[in-house]
């Protein structure tokens, strides 16, 4: 069956429910899919792991782990067909100071690796925090394509500004 982004975006929002709302971060959702199997190599959200985690980067530690690599090296492992698809674009800036999902999405190209191709998001970043989100600029520069999904936004904004106050 031919991919299905809406689904995948699913299941990614079905992710972010899961995070605890928080009001100084957006609760989201990512899915790490192997595009050439249809096939779900991992999922995360927004502090599913220790250490003030982003979705993206908790599918790319969960899978690291599955394998026993490190995060840094999962590019080794990945699949060549390897995208991500995540609720809400990756950041760029932080204001935790850690290490941004667009670093660690370009990362897994290293060594010659194909690493992620392309980002399936479904909205992009609201300018509460960081302002503007140059992050698809960023990735573009690094050959990863960005590919708006549409038709969840509402929801999903719902559930990234669970814990933010109502204004
Ligand atoms: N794509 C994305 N996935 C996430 O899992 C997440 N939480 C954000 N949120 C972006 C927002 O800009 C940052 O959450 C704030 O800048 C605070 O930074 P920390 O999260 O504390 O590092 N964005
Ligand atoms: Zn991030």
């Amino acid at each position: 069956a031919p991919l299905d982004h809406t689904a995948y975006l699913r299941l990614a929002l079905t992710e972010a429910r899961k995070s605890p709302p928080k009001a100084t971060n957006f609760c989201v959702g990512a899915v790490l899919v192997d595009e050439e199997r249809n096939e779900v190599l991992a999922t995360g959200y927004t502090l599913e792991l220790p250490g003030n985690t982003h979705a993206e980067q908790c599918c790319l530690m969960k899978f690291a782990q599955t394998r026993g690599v490190s995060e840094d090296s999962v590019g080794d492992i990945l699949p060549k067909s390897t995208v991500i698809y995540t609720t809400m674009e990756p950041c760029v800036f932080r204001l935790s100071g850690n290490a941004p999902c667009v670093d660690r999405i370009i990362q897994t190209q290293l060594g010659g690796h194909e690493g992620i191709r392309i980002v399936y998001l479904g909205v992009k970043e609201p300018e509460k925090f960081v302002g503007e989100n140059e992050g698809r600029s960023k990735l573009q520069a690094a050959g990863v394509k960005s590919i708006h999904v549409p038709g969840l936004e509402d929801e999903i904004l719902q559930v990234a500004t669970a814990g933010h106050a109502k204004d």
